[in-house]
């Protein structure tokens, strides 16, 4: 490098974003650059300076630091120092030294840098186009965002996330039974609202207890990292907002519920989605709702998308269920009279759906469907299906369709998923163990005195200061709270024989021991828990970690991983009630209750900590309880009444409201609970048959539709396989400087160079890196692989560095060819459409930056169809970069004249893009649009403001796809050499 004067002008060629230079000072060692733009002052030794002085020719647009434009005819050069001649922007003659050009002149853009001679490496270009190329296959891929999370791909799932997710602000009830994934789809949708850029922030609201699971299965299973925002995280921001601190922010409800303050704050902070797990707590009823409620109210209303998710929506009673719908849509859910009127309906519309199968064949069956059947198209496909002459084929089809129009305009559906074991199937069976225990006598004194003396409740209810029925139904509660009375004088666990049949199921090796297993145990009051475990200690030896809702949040953490782990962890753990509410112990199968909730939908949580997706064995649920004891009938009721060990059936909540005050009364008397258990029986059955023919069975037809959630699996799968993946990755690891090494068993370790460029997510040089897979099953078994996929953030980080910036969008490279004579030159040109529009418009499933390639040879003929990017790829050498630099600035004139030939060229493929992207868009949004219009008339579950979204979204598109550009985005100069060369 020479030739260095003050006053000359040069850009960096490693950081074009400084922006242009002056040469302050030089001499025969350096030179020193001042980029007044970044503020910038850099000293180069002038020999191996990476620096290229900016010249412009004619044609040229520039800009002085005046502000005003140029078009520069020509140039004179005077002791080094360049000024150009041209014409200012009213068409005068006028001249401008370099040394007042702007300061903040751009050289990113593709002509400028070839054309002040920045070259980057070919593989540099190479990689950027293909990466477009994958880009623009990605983008507009139905699976996107359903295809990297570490999950098994599991129908239900995907069909409801796939539902949701394509909704303008989804406002929806997940509320599949216990354990099937309302986690996993609620971080299904997330992550593809993310992705698509449908969502930028979002809101998370969970149980304190659940905190650290969600902020572990976000990270593990999605790649997203969350933001754990608690008092002191909060306090740690002074006055600033701290719900502004992140893009995804994950909070306790017992924090914010009891917080006015922070709820405000979080009010002020913009976010688009809000999702709040264990919905069924909000509760609410006709003298007021409880704090959760109302915050979640308020932050709802500001909130486009909202989230609930519960497996028990009806746990606090139908009211409280109506409440949370009345969150997802005010408007449709008034009036809890005319939402029961409608459910009615339901047993109809399910049996018309059950009917579609004995069609043609069985007239009575059309008449059930023509019943619910009442517009004119699902009249159309009745008629199809009911005539005999239909092929079998046109019969299937009809079916089909006319099912998913009944469920579309007559269920529940739009605003609320529940998928069922029964109806998903494959799940492993539960057994249940009675165990009957004498009843020590401090408990028994106390019984048989209440059965006697029906005073004696009112006193007992006072001295201990217990709820009824409570009192009876935990005696080592009852027993603690007697503590004054001499005879109490023992801990309540020296003399519960619960505790000594604890002891020996867990010294018993046999078949029907515990010693070999983990052991889950569930007791109603946190101070219960904590006897248990101290009585397991002294006077068996075991160390039991206790797990309950009074723990701090690392506590609760450390004790459910010491339980979790395999080989040095804990054989039993020890959990309140609600502090184990969601929490996941699948890989656990033998439950304990210690004793028994009230309510049956509580029952049903406990069971599903063991019976979640990826329990491996049959579930062992012992009940150990004191014969003749109020306990006892409770776990008749249970058994006896509703078949509640068996399997979760939905109804529990039904039963309780209809019979949990008798229950109550019936605790003390066997006769009164036979009665009791009697007419919940025949309630149970009667419930199950009208789950079976009504809302229930409507939810679940809709909850999962077999063809759909097949079409989106298939699609997973198809990226999943796709062998473009791991090509791609190579190049883009060898060129960001990544090394990857294979282990063997399909996994790789993936690890920085020296060489690395900075900023690379996961990768810190120095550091190990990670190990990772491109298959599924490899990274599910093992929690240690990362798995790579086009969503993967390491790749996304890769592509979107290429296409955001200008890394190898200008190249030059020599072609060796015995047909073409040496001297001869080829311009490759890439443009991309640029289109822009709000995020939120997801344009790129219509759309995404599309590359047009373009070849010329020095005369201008088009050869693009003739030799293919690829093809010429491989063909091609590297040149030096001051030969490359020499080589571009003796081609000048010829180069320009071919950028703007090509130009002319890319732009005749203009129209034919816009209009593929434009009837995509119509295919797709007309159809959707026409379907949800007429579901609008039929199911009043359809929002106004869905619709009126949904056709402001098609305008908007239609006008930034018409309104689509071509922009350069990268050109190699391709320059022929004598083969002998
Ligand atoms: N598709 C899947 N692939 C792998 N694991 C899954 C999948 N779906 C669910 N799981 C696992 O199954 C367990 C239950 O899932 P999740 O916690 O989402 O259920 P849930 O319905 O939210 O449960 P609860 O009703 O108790 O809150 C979790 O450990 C989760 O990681």
């Amino acid at each position: 490098m020479s030739d260095f004067s003050p006053g000359q002008r040069w850009i960096s060629d490693g950081e074009a974003e400084l922006g242009l230079g002056t040469v302050l000072n030089c001499d025969t060692r350096s030179v020193t650059i001042l980029f007044t733009a970044s503020q910038e002052t850099r000293t180069y030794n002038t020999r191996q300076a990476p620096l290229t002085r900016v010249q412009f020719g004619s044609g040229d647009r520039i800009l002085s630091a005046d502000g005003w434009q140029m078009l520069v005819d020509d140039s004179k050069e005077h002791d080094g120092l360049i000024t150009y001649v041209g014409q200012d922007n009213s068409g005068a003659l006028c001249e401008l030294p370099e040394a007042k050009l702007a300061d903040t002149m751009q050289f990113d853009q593709a002509r400028d840098r070839l054309l002040t001679g920045q070259v980057d490496r070919n593989d540099w270009f190479d990689l950027r186009f293909r990466t477009l190329h994958h880009h623009q296959r990605i983008e507009q891929h139905s699976a996107l965002g359903f295809s990297g999370p570490r999950i098994d791909l599991i129908p239900h799932q995907l069909y409801i996330a796939d539902e949701v997710a394509r909704r303008h602000a989804p406002r929806v009830l997940l509320a599949d039974e216990v354990g099937l994934g309302k986690t996993i789809e609620a971080g299904l949708i997330l992550h593809r609202l993310l992705l698509v850029g449908r969502v930028e922030r979002a809101l998370i609201l969970v149980p304190d207890s659940l905190t650290h699971q969600w902020l572990v299965e976000l990270l593990r299973r999605f790649s997203l990292s969350v933001t754990l925002l608690d008092e002191s995280q909060s306090q740690a921001h002074g006055s600033a907002n701290p719900f502004d601190s992140g893009q995804l922010i994950l909070a306790s409800q017992d924090w914010l519920f009891a917080n006015p303050a922070r709820q405000e704050q979080a009010l002020a902070s913009h976010f688009d989605l809000l999702i709040v797990d264990e919905a069924h707590h909000l509760d609410w009823n006709e003298e007021g709702s409880g704090p959760g409620y109302q915050c979640v109210e308020r932050l709802s209303a500001e909130i486009d998308g909202l989230l609930l998710l519960t497996a028990t929506p009806e746990q606090m009673g139908l009211k409280s269920h109506f409440a949370r719908l009345r969150l997802l849509d005010p408007e449709r859910y008034h009036d809890v009279e005319r939402f029961k009127q409608e459910e009615r309906h339901y047993v109809e519309v399910a049996s018309a759906i059950d009917a579609l199968d004995a069609l043609p064949g069985d007239p009575q069956a059309r008449t059930h469907v023509d019943a619910v059947a009442d517009d004119r198209d699902s009249q159309a496909l009745l008629e199809t299906l009911a005539n005999p002459e239909a092929s079998a084929e046109q019969h299937d089809t009809a079916r089909v369709q006319l099912r998913d129009a009944l469920l579309d305009r007559h269920g529940t559906g739009r605003v609320m998923f529940r998928n069922s074991r029964r109806h998903v199937g494959g799940f492993p069976e539960r057994r249940y163990h009675p165990v009957l225990l004498a009843m020590p006598s401090a408990y028994r004194r106390v019984i048989r005195r209440l059965e006697r003396d029906e005073d004696y409740l009112d006193e007992l209810l006072i001295e201990t200061g217990m709820d009824h029925p409570d009192v009876l139904i935990y005696p080592d509660a009852m027993y603690r709270e007697l503590s004054n009375d001499p005879l109490n004088a023992e801990d309540w666990w020296h003399i519960d024989p619960r505790i000594n049949w604890l002891l020996e199921k867990l010294s018993d090796d046999s078949e029907s021991g515990f010693a070999d297993d983990k052991i889950l145990i569930i007791a109603h009051h946190r101070e219960t828990a904590e006897g248990i475990a101290e009585g397991l200690r002294v006077l068996g030896g075991y160390h039991a970690p206790v797990f309950h809702e009074d723990l701090s949040l690392i506590e609760r953490d450390r004790a459910a991983a010491a339980f979790a782990d395999d080989e040095d962890g804990c054989q039993v753990l020890v959990c309140s009630e609600i502090g184990s509410e969601g929490r996941n112990f699948q890989f656990c199968r033998h439950l304990v209750m210690f004793d028994l909730p009230q309510h049956p939908d509580q029952l049903e949580q406990r069971i599903g900590r063991l019976d979640r997706i990826g329990q491996q064995h049959a579930i062992e649920v012992h009940v150990p309880t004191f014969e003749g004891s109020p306990g006892e009938r409770l776990l008749r009721w249970y058994h006896d009444g509703m078949d509640a060990f068996s399997a979760p059936h939905g109804v529990g909540s039904d039963l309780f409201d209809a019979f949990g005050d008798a229950l109550a009364d019936a605790l003390l008397d066997d006769e009164m609970l036979t009665e009791i258990v009697e007419e919940t029986r025949e309630m149970f059955s009667a419930k199950l048959a009208e789950r079976d023919a009504g809302r229930n069975r409507l939810l679940e037809l809709n909850a999962c539709r077999p063809a759909r959630a097949q079409a989106v699996i298939d699609a997973v799968s198809e990226l999943d396989d796709d062998k473009a993946l791991p090509r791609f990755v190579e190049r883009a690891l060898d060129i960001f400087g990544v090394d990857s090494q294979d282990l063997g068993g399909d996994v790789m370790l993936i690890s920085p160079s020296q060489q690395m460029l900075d900023g690379l997510p996961g990768l810190a040089k120095g550091e190990e890196g990670f190990s990772a897979t491109y298959h599924r099953d490899v990274a599910l078994a093992r929690d240690d692989i990362q798995r790579l996929s086009w969503e993967h953030p390491l790749l996304r980080e890769m592509m979107g560095r290429v296409i955001d910036g200008t890394m190898g969008n200008s190249a030059l490279a020599l072609l060796r060819h015995p047909a073409i004579p040496s001297g001869r030159l080829m311009a490759e040109l890439v443009f991309r459409t640029h289109c822009p529009a709000p995020k939120r418009l997801h344009l790129n499933r219509f759309l995404p930056p599309t590359a047009v390639r373009v070849l010329l040879d020095e005369s201008g003929a088009n050869l693009t169809d003739k030799i293919s990017f690829t093809g010429l790829s491989k063909n091609v050498q590297k040149v030096n970069k001051s030969l490359a630099r020499d080589l571009i600035k003796s081609r000048h004139e010829q180069l320009r004249t071919l950028l703007t030939q090509g130009e002319g060229e890319a732009e005749r493929e203009l129209p034919s893009i816009i209009e593929a992207a434009e009837t995509r868009m119509r295919a797709q949004l007309d159809n959707e649009l026409a379907r949800l219009t007429a579901l609008a008339e039929h199911n009043p579950a359809v929002r106004d403001t869905e619709v009126q979204a949904l056709k402001a979204e098609r305008a908007a598109l239609s006008d930034a796809i018409e309104n689509t550009r071509l922009r350069l985005d990268a050109v190699r100069v391709v320059i022929t050499v004598d083969t002998g060369r």
